[in-house]
């Protein structure tokens, strides 16, 4: 479980993380998302202690990461692929990782081996791959066998292969009641791997709800009504206070409200339905709306 009440960061006149206070849950997957120098990579070093907040706190387990007796055993991070020495190898990297943190060496083979780098263990990390140096981070990560786990953009760098080998790894993690918090730019691919999501502007939370409920408050999420009675149907459902438009001779489009809601006014009016169904917006779809006005750094002008 990791806790924020209040974190805020500023470096100088800028505040990179504005009064973050939230809950990430063990067993599920969090997504992380927000327009870039949102503050998604501060969150996760003040959680990680590497950088102090300005103002509240960052707790894993009811506890501040300085606190945390035995950290990597606690809570496993990939945070920077390009981190460990370019001139060791993976093997030596995570090797000296165990010892100075008392694992046991032989997990250094078992997650080499999970992640999918035992063949490539002796290579310098410097001349690893973007996607092979990520799979490294990602073993690092794992090397405790923490109950809590923070990716900062693993699929980046990744092959297709490896982005689902990625998504795999994230639910089996969060099916074993580990807290798993993800930061991805990749909607379609957090789509199929988050249960919930955390999305910040400009440092601020502007949601933190569940992947189907923000899909869900989308505008483009809508309920689709054939009925020979559209005109009526609009009509009635626009009475009961929902957006509806009739969009064809047939075809009425209503937003804000569950599929169940229309069908029981459709049938409270006694209106005859030929056809019921929701049309879902794309995560990408809900991002856009939620961030539009907080993306700092996007192109201006036409096209943009
Ligand atoms: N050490 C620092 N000194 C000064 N400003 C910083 C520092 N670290 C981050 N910032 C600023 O804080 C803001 C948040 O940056 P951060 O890297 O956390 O965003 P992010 O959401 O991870 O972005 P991205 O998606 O681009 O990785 C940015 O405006 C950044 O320039």
């Amino acid at each position: 479980m990791i806790s924020l009440r209040g974190l805020t960061k500023r470096y100088g006149a800028r505040t990179a993380v504005d009064d973050l206070s939230l809950e990430l849950r063990p067993g599920a997957v969090t997504g992380f998302l927000g327009p870039n120098g949102a503050g998604k990579s501060t969150t996760m070093r003040l959680v990680l202690g590497l950088d102090r907040p300005s103002a509240g706190t960052a707790l894993i387990g009811g506890v501040p990461y300085h606190r945390i007796s035995n950290p990597l055993r606690t809570v496993g991070a990939l945070l920077d692929a390009r981190a460990p020495h370019p001139g060791r190898s993976g093997r030596a990297h995570l090797t000296a990782l165990a010892r100075s943190n008392g694992i046991a060496t032989r997990r250094v083979g078992e997650v080499l081996e999970s992640v999918g780098m035992a063949g490539a263990a002796s290579r310098r990390a410097g001349a690893l791959s973007l996607g092979m140096s990520q799979r490294l981070g990602i073993a690092a990560a794992l090397l405790g066998d923490p109950e809590v786990l923070m990716f900062d953009e693993p699929v980046n760098g990744l092959d297709p292969d490896g982005v689902r080998w990625v998504r795999g790894l994230m639910r089996s993690l969060a099916a074993e009641g580990r807290t798993v918090f993800v930061s991805s730019h990749l909607m379609s691919e957090m789509q199929l791997t988050a249960d919930h999501l955390v999305v910040i502007g400009k440092g601020r939370l502007i949601a933190d709800a569940p992947l189907a409920e923000v899909i869900g408050r989308s505008s483009l999420t809508a309920v689709l009504a054939r009925t020979p009675h559209a005109g009526d149907l609009a009509g009635r459902l626009r009475a009961a206070g929902i957006a509806a438009e009739r969009v064809a001779e047939n075809e009425v489009v209503a937003t804000g409200a569950p599929i169940e809601r229309v069908g029981d006014l459709a049938y409270e009016a006694g209106i005859r339905l030929h056809g019921l169904r929701t049309r879902e917006a794309s995560l990408e779809q809900a991002y856009q709306e939620l961030t539009e006005n907080s993306v700092e750094y996007g192109a201006t002008g036409a096209g943009a």
